[in-house]
């Protein structure tokens, strides 16, 4: 060790108790080395500060994080192996049958309606984006599930309009069933740029394409219970005012159906946009409340139970994804074709909306009590405010228009339909993933 380094130990941390006694030379001598110890500390943490924020600057992530940008993501798809897949895949194989493109076929809803429209012999081909707003692995599992039914998910975003094209080069949809979409009301505050992204960008990109082709495909597509927003009348209908929307997600939904006004007046598209009432069932999303009270009650963590204002009840009109597939196939099969050809319009086309609900809401404090039942355990309940974010503290369906006009009629209460999901939920999470379905 050095002499001045020794200089150096002497000096005590706290400044003011040094020795007056040295002489002024050392005193000196160890100032100027005190300062440059303490000059080299600073600068080697001022550099460190500088390399930690260069590394967690968001624009410096090589992986881009925002689901905004997915449409950087590229897919493979193309070539002679694939289009036969596509093509197999779309092919129908029942009298009377017809030919979907099912977009956000490895969501929830997706997955159900394109195994359902397969059980029928209809043609089917997914599409989807497999982001990662929640575990993609459930996505591959519903993929995997729907594979062994014989339909085939092209990975691609509806961004893409030029795979969209060469699907529909491929393939002559009769319909498209479009349930892609950045779903999830309190998400949207967290990122907005994914919810104009998918339900807006995406949407427009989607109907520019089927405007376009020839034949033009019936579209289906999935609106939602939310565009009734900060409406008080019930049950809601769908005569009843939806220019109140309580957050962006549904106000996307909300311009998604004004979108939808516009291609069917302009190009004769055939539109049919259906309001989805808090859907609920196996292969579930995990963001939703009902999925994720499961997952922690079983956990022994406590669940956040929301209530309005005065200690208001919160409530929903939860509907089991087995109605709500009749309803997207009695939608289906009440359409009528679009007038349009080579995107020019030939006459008035079909424009409808429908409210797909349960009619019978039931407040978010039952929901948790008959999810104790069925899992034997008793939830951690920590009953708070209803945060600002979006969520609205009911829905109700008035269900009329759909069960008149579709043939719908839900038929699942939450008891049997929460014992269903509860049932796949055990299943698929202790290991039996494969076979869950
Ligand atoms: O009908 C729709 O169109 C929408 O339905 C769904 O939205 P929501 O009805 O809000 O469902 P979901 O989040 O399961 O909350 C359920 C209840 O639990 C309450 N809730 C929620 C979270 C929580 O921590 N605590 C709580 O009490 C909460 O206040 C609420 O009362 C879809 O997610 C959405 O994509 C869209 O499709």
């Amino acid at each position: 060790m050095s002499k001045q380094m020794s200089h150096l130990d002497n000096i005590p941390s706290t400044p003011g108790k040094f020795k007056m006694e040295k002489s002024a030379y050392v005193h000196h001598r160890l100032r100027w080395h005190s300062s440059l110890a303490k000059l080299t500390f600073w600068s080697f943490m001022f550099m460190g500060m500088i390399l930690i924020f260069f590394f967690r600057s968001p624009s410096s992530n090589p992986l881009p994080q925002d689901p905004s940008r997915r449409s950087l993501r590229t897919y493979n798809w193309g070539g002679p192996a694939w289009e036969k897949r596509v093509r197999s895949s779309a092919r129908i194989r029942s009298r009377n049958g017809i030919s979907v493109l099912v977009t956000g076929a490895a969501g929830f809803v997706g997955t159900h309606v394109s195994a359902a429209l397969k059980r029928r012999g209809d043609g089917v081909l997914g599409l989807d984006n497999f982001n990662d707003y929640y575990d993609p692995s459930l996505k591959r599992s519903r993929q995997a599930f729907l594979e062994r039914s014989g339909v085939f998910i092209v990975e691609g975003d509806i961004n893409d309009s030029a795979l969209l094209r060469k699907l529909f080069e491929v393939v002559a949809f009769t319909h498209v069933m479009h349930l892609a979409a950045q779903a999830g009301v309190r998400y949207a505050m967290e990122n907005p740029g994914s919810y104009v992204h998918s339900n807006i960008a995406g949407f427009v990109s989607l109907l520019e394409i089927c405007k376009s082709a020839n034949p033009q495909p019936a579209i289906v597509w999935a609106s939602s219970s939310s565009v009734y927003g900060l409406n008080t009348k019930v049950a809601f209908s769908e005569k009843d005012r939806t220019d109140q929307p309580a957050s962006l997600y549904a106000a996307t939904k909300k311009a998604g159906e004004e979108i939808a006004h516009t291609y069917n007046h302009i190009y004769g598209l055939s539109l049919t946009g259906l309001r989805f009432f808090t859907v609920y069932g196996p292969w579930g999303r995990p963001d939703m409340a009902y999925f994720f009270f499961t997952r922690d009650i079983l956990k022994g963590k406590s669940i956040p139970i929301f209530e309005a204002a005065n200690h208001g009840t919160v409530a929903r009109d939860f509907t089991y994804i087995d109605d709500i597939v009749k309803g997207c196939l009695g939608a289906l099969d009440t359409s009528e074709k679009s007038t349009g050809s080579g995107g020019k319009k030939k006459g008035a086309a079909q424009l409808r909306v429908y409210n797909l609900g349960n009619t019978w809401p039931v407040p978010v404090s039952d929901l948790v009590s008959i999810l104790e039942r069925l899992l034997k355990v008793n939830a951690k309940r920590k009953v708070m405010k209803l945060p600002r974010n979006g969520d609205v503290p009911f829905t109700h369906a008035n269900i009329s228009l759909a069960q008149r006009e579709l043939g719908y009629k839900p038929t699942t209460d939450l008891q049997s339909g929460l014992k269903k999901f509860v049932r796949w939920y055990l299943n698929y999470y202790s290991g039996g993933k494969k076979a869950a379905g």
